[in-house]
């Protein structure tokens, strides 16, 4: 791939387009808000000037509701040899384009399995994709040209291809993506009323839980809109969840002896099937769940910790496979939670201790 055209630069658009023009394509934006596309040339997307003639590759990376309508204008105007679109849902878009009557071979409806709670140029970065799942949902009419296109944008940012039929995937991010956003948009929403003085304790549980709740309302309206049996089905699964779950801590409320070892029984099921769950999710890219420990360490809230912190594992010889940071409310400290092998651990710790570093167990 040459040349490619990037419609709606923001978080997805910009990320694939800096994949792409650091890679020596040349990429030109374009966005409904011209400041935006202005916005991601200038941090070195690509070029706001309209192509001279047909492109590579048109990628359409607008908000769910105005795929359709984005594509079958590209279309139309004969703007490249093959179109896709990366939005979270894939049956409704196709189907919307089916009915304005296009002719579907040189489209691909795809999903890269990467984001954030943010959206707009400025969050793009040119990494989001590596190595994690980017869905394909060619059909028998797909021309195999379009086909390698998109695989080739798939390569190029350094994601995984996975080959999914629309609908199939459809119900898939329906209990992977979609549902996890309103769990966790409900359970940050307990915290809108809350007392000053618990909303002060939050940790990194609820952190971890929340994240995702500051997403773009508008986009997941969209996106929910075009997923909603799917998404009913797999949260009529967790309200019969919750319905046991607040069974079971009522009856650990009881005076009767058997019926608190209900609700205990009761509890416990749901703690061990999550764990069952959580061991499923897949590790970096895309290997089994691995198995790290986690050193954490103290860390004063100054420039060049963290670098300070990295390099010494480095002279150390262990390769830090994640890391979180933890801050403490109100604090000029944080904790650094370095994921590692387990062999590593004891190397780690002593090469740091050595190095003056605090390490909590
Ligand atoms: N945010 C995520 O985590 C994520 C992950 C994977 C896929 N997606 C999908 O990617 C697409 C883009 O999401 P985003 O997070 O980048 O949103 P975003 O809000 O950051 O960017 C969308 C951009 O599209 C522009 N736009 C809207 N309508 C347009 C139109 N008709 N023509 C041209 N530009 C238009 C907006 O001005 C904006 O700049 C969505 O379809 C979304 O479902 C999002
Ligand atoms: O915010 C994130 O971390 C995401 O990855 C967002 C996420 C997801 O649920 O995995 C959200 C919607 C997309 O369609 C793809 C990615």
């Amino acid at each position: 791939m040459r040349t490619a055209l990037v419609i709606g630069t923001g978080l997805i658009g910009t990320s694939a387009a800096l994949a792409l023009a650091g890679r020596g394509v040349v990429v030109h934006l374009r966005d409904h808000d011209p400041e935006r596309a202005r916005t991601a040339a200038a941090i070195g997307a690509g070029t706001d000037e309209p192509p001279d003639g047909p492109v590579d590759l048109v990628i359409v990376a607008v908000p769910p509701a105005h795929v359709a309508t984005a594509l079958a204008d590209a279309m139309r105007a004969g703007s490249a040899r093959g179109y896709l679109d990366v939005a979270s849902v894939k049956g409704g878009p196709r189907r919307e384009l089916e009915a304005l009557g296009l002719d579907l071979t040189s489209y691909i409806g795809t999903h890269p399995m990467s984001g954030k709670e943010r959206s707009g140029p400025l969050a793009g970065s040119a990494d989001l994709f590596e190595g994690r799942p980017w869905v394909l949902t060619p059909t028998r009419d797909t021309d195999t040209e379009v086909l390698n296109l998109a695989l080739e944008l798939v390569a190029l940012c350094r994601a995984v291809p996975v080959v999914m039929d629309a609908d199939a995937h459809d119900r898939a991010v329906a209990l992977v993506s979609h549902t996890p956003q309103l769990l966790s948009s409900m359970v940050a929403a307990r915290l809108q009323e809350a007392d000053e003085t618990a909303v002060r304790l939050c940790g990194q549980g609820i952190r971890d839980v929340t994240r995702i709740a500051a997403s773009d309302p508008r986009m997941w309206v969209d996106i929910l809109s075009a997923n909603p049996g799917p998404v009913a089905d797999v949260l009529s699964g967790v309200a019969a969840d919750l319905d046991e779950t607040v069974r079971a801590l009522r009856a650990l409320q009881s005076a009767d002896e058997s019926k608190r070892q209900g609700g205990v029984e009761g509890i416990e099921d749901v703690l061990r099937r999550g764990n069952a769950g959580r061991a499923r999710v897949p590790g970096k890219h895309g290997a089994g769940p691995a198995a790290y420990e986690i050193v954490a360490v103290l860390i004063s809230d100054r420039p060049g910790e963290l670098a300070r912190i990295f390099a010494d594992a480095g002279r150390a010889g262990v390769n830090i496979e994640d890391v979180r940071i933890e801050h403490a409310t109100g604090q000029q400290a944080g904790l650094v939670q370095l994921m590692v092998e387990p062999s590593a651990v004891t190397i780690l710790t002593a090469s740091l201790r050595e190095r003056g570093w605090s390490i909590r167990q």
